[in-house]
């Protein structure tokens, strides 16, 4: 039976359970029982599935047993985050009544519901990870866009029309969706998790009055005001962001508008194809694991961020560049990064405080982090660069809230306030005598014994506690003298009266709840210092935001010293010129072999032609520029000995082969949609990289797409890298293009590989070569070779009309051919003049030959 059936039927627990569950159906509600945690109906079948957990049953209710499911409270993080992994949606029922004073079921309610983008828990959340929540207000052939990163407290938004809104889903992906519901964007939507909410949260009023509630005023200063759908959708946002974190979301202080002409437009083939945070072979080298020295969490987020959204020429990307190189000259950035080192990941701290969910080490943290303030400030001191005086100004040294939190919180902290222990003695008068009274029973005993005696002048009193009788103060029967008034008889014993009085009743009461009410003082004054940080959250996070860039830019002032790089000249010319540029990966990987390399283009020449040998070194030359040209972006300075760069607009790249068999796109059909999309994007301030295009088809048409691409690249005048093998391209030189190749050299029967980019076509082609290198059978190789030679006198016998212009380089006998004698064996074998037998017998003969 459904457990909705009848809720009357129900035991009052149920009832209760009943009541939450209605309250949020599509997710599972995790129901506090004591130290568990618990699951029951459809709930626990379910959990049981995902978590492989026991599915068993808690009694009955409604006449049915009730299916079951549970986990231990400190161990439910581990659980959470597997669900929400999975993308399922929790709600946490909490106790939130007294069990002592309840009668019935203690009071429970939905403290919180827990989607995979509304995550802020310090245990759910790799330090690393930035799970966003996308709000998407579709209209017309448009929509706006509103992305929250909960955990940062950040709130991005952009417009674009929709048919963008894939290729920037594939460049951000995002781990939840809200739009309006029957909106069906789902061929835009990759498959991420999406759910439909109410029309009327996205209409403008709707969504102004939840703006209004957030920024007020300031709402106008973000300059946002020309996107509605935009605006809309950020509203719609942290409408539905409150009903999952059951709170306003205080860390979300402003509004960051993304607007396209800002950026370097990279599409995700690009990033994917350079390996600009991801590796090609999964936990390969990246860019990004190669700048990935930040000393601070919040420094390594913004890195990545950084390198994904790089920026076009404007005064943010000058800054930066003129800040990592200030951080360069003079001493350098050492002392600054080592000031860094001990700032916790204080931005997603203080978002937990906003939401008043931050836990006492949350706390201890934070302190740890104002206290580095000072020296961090002391450190920029020693810059003489105007830039960095102004980020000395943006760190503020909050002396009052560091001081309030070294007097409020123990040095180390639990994790959690379940047991105490946080406050610091010496904080609160009041919890110093509860913890006195719980701590140091005997002492306050002892203190009252003495009291009580001189106060009646009985020597022999003593006070005393026993289980079963509580407090009492003892009198022997020796004793003859006056009882005081204020005693009243409580037990009596073969030698002894029994007294209890008012003070000692006191104590007795305190004595016994003194450890919870310690506790729950404790738990009051956290609130209250958690309560008194509020105010100071969005100055806090101004100050973290400029120490996460401070270490952003210092990392790579650092990797610039270290790995040789020099700063680009950002150029207003359209041009592109690098003087011994190196691909920083490669380089890092194979050190002084790298082969440093040169590229120019200028008003000219817009198209270089890249011919020579596989394993040449084609690609790695056209990914290195790419690279150069990414990292000047994000305002690093980059591996070259020299670099000068014009406005870049965008970089595109078409290399390497990879199917799309799920996206139900062939090899060849991939490489046909990227290149349509650079010939219908790329402008004359792009970067193009293209490796190899039209090689997935017949050689005639692979020429062909191959040909009629270069010539309408030339014609956009587009910066273009353009690597093949069909030499007849080479032709076009006439036309605007330049050859450049890259060579090797046979030297004792080895091919080497000179790495070196020269003017002009290749002459040579060592494929056959590279094949056996790679372990191609000599056989087979060597058949080849007889091939190539009867391919070659052909053509030379019919020429086509392109290899007459440019004739394909020959192959050189770089490996003798000697026949293996099994083709000799084979030669002489006649195959009708043998038996069966002697077939299978030659088979086994031929078997071992190999
Ligand atoms: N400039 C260089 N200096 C030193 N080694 C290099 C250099 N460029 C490339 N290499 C080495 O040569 C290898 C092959 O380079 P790359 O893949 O760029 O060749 P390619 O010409 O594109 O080959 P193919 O045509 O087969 O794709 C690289 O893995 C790298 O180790």
């Amino acid at each position: 039976m459904s457990a909705a059936e009848s809720p009357a039927k129900h035991t009052p627990m149920m009832q209760q359970y009943l009541g939450l569950k209605a309250e949020c159906p599509d997710a599972l509600l995790f129901y506090r029982m004591g130290d568990f945690y618990e699951l029951f109906y459809e709930d626990a079948q379910k959990a049981s599935r995902l978590l492989g957990i026991t599915l068993t049953s808690r009694g009955h209710s409604a006449g049915e047993p009730i299916p079951m499911a549970g986990v231990p409270v400190h161990s439910v993080d581990g659980y959470l985050s597997k669900l929400v992994a999975l993308g399922e949606k929790i709600a946490i029922g909490e106790q939130i009544g007294d069990p002592a004073s309840s009668k019935g079921p203690v009071e429970r309610a939905i403290v919180r519901v827990l989607t995979p983008g509304t995550i802020v828990d310090g245990a759910l959340l790799d330090s690393q990870q930035e799970p966003l929540l996308l709000a998407i207000c579709p209209q017309g052939e448009h929509c706006g866009l509103a992305w929250l990163d909960a955990a940062g407290g950040r709130l991005m938004l952009r417009e674009i029309p929709l048919i963008h809104l894939a290729d920037l889903l594939s460049r951000r992906p995002v781990a939840e969706i809200i739009l309006p519901e029957d909106t069906d964007l789902q061929p835009y939507l990759q498959g991420t998790p999406v759910q439909g909410l109410d029309k009327q949260i996205f209409q403008a009023r709707r969504s102004q009055v939840v703006l209004d509630r957030y920024f007020g005023e300031r709402l106008d200063s973000f300059g946002c005001n020309d996107w509605p759908l935009g605006l809309r959708a950020a509203g719609a946002l942290l409408h539905y962001a409150e009903t999952q974190l059951r709170g306003s979301l205080a860390q979300v202080q402003r509004l960051h508008p993304e607007r396209a002409e800002e950026e370097l437009y990279m599409d995700a083939t690009a990033f994917r194809a350079l390996e600009v945070v991801e590796s090609l072979q999964g936990q390969g080298p990246t860019l990004l694991s190669l700048l990935q020295k930040t000393r601070t969490a919040m420094g390594a987020r913004l890195l990545r961020r950084w390198l994904l959204r790089p920026l076009r020429q404007g005064p943010d990307l000058w800054q930066r560049q003129q800040l990592v190189s200030a951080l360069i000259d003079g001493q350098g950035p050492g002392p600054l990064q080592k000031t860094l080192q001990g700032i916790a990941d204080a931005e997603r701290i203080l978002t937990r405080i906003a939401l008043r969910s931050a836990n006492p080490r949350d706390l201890a943290q934070l302190r740890h982090t104002l206290q580095a303030l000072p020296a961090l400030r002391d450190s920029l001191g020693h810059f003489t660069a105007d830039a960095l005086a102004t980020y000395q100004k943006k760190i503020s040294l909050f002396t009052a809230t560091t001081q309030l939190l070294e007097n409020a919180i123990v040095d180390q902290p639990p994790m959690t306030q379940r047991d105490g222990g946080y406050i610091r003695s010496g904080y609160d008068a009041e919890l110093d005598r509860l913890q006195a009274l719980s701590h140091n029973l005997q002492d306050v005993l002892r203190n009252l014994e003495q009291e009580e005696r001189q106060r009646t002048g009985i020597s022999q009193l003593k006070i005393q506690y026993n289980r079963v009788h509580g407090f009492y103060i003892e009198i022997s029967r020796s004793y003859q003298g006056p009882i005081p008034d204020d005693y009243r008889r409580r037990q009596t014993t073969k030698n002894a009266e029994r007294y209890i009085n008012d003070a000692l009743k006191v104590i007795e009461d305190q004595a016994l709840s003194a450890e919870s009410l310690a506790l729950s003082r404790e738990r009051q004054l956290f609130s209250s210092l958690l309560e008194a940080l509020l105010p100071e959250v969005a100055a806090l996070q101004n100050t973290m935001t400029a120490i996460a860039e401070l270490d952003v830019m210092s990392t790579l002032a650092e990797r610039a010293i270290t790995l040789n790089w020099s700063a680009p000249q950002l150029v207003a010319e359209n041009a592109l010129h690098i003087v011994d540029g190196r691909h920083p990966v490669v380089e890092a990987q194979i050190g002084s072999q790298f082969v440093p390399n040169d590229l120019h283009f200028d008003g000219r020449q817009r198209l270089h032609l890249i011919t020579g040998p596989n394993m040449g070194g084609k690609s790695t030359y056209m990914r290195q520029s790419a690279l150069i040209v990414l990292l000047a972006h994000i305002g690093s300075w980059v591996p070259a000995r020299e670099a000068v760069i014009g406005p870049i607009d965008q970089i595109f790249t078409r290399i390497g082969a990879a199917d799309d068999l799920a996206g139900g796109r062939s090899t060849f059909m991939v490489e046909m949609s990227e290149t349509a999309r650079i010939l219908h994007l790329a402008t004359a301030q792009s970067l193009v990289i293209l490796d190899e295009i039209g090689r997935g088809t017949a050689t005639y048409d692979g020429l062909a797409i191959a040909w009629a691409t270069a010539e309408a690249l030339l014609e956009r005048g587009a910066f273009t890298l353009f690597a093949t093998h069909y030499f007849e391209l080479t032709a076009l030189e006439n036309r605007g293009l330049s050859n450049l190749h890259l060579d090797a050299v046979a030297q004792n029967e080895q091919v080497i590989f000179l790495h070196r980019v020269e003017e002009g076509p290749a002459t040579q082609s060592y494929g056959l070569a590279v094949a056996s290198l790679a372990g191609i059978p000599e056989g087979v190789v060597n058949a080849a070779r007889k091939r190539l030679h009867l391919l070659e006198n052909t053509a030379s016998e019919q020429p086509a009309a392109s290899s007459r212009q440019a004739p394909a380089p020959a192959q050189i006998p770089l490996f003798a051919v000697t026949a293996h004698p099994l083709l000799e064996r084979l030669q002489q074998l006649d195959p009708d003049s043998i038996s069966p037998r002697q077939a299978l017998d030659f088979l086994y003969e031929m078997k071992k030959m190999l």
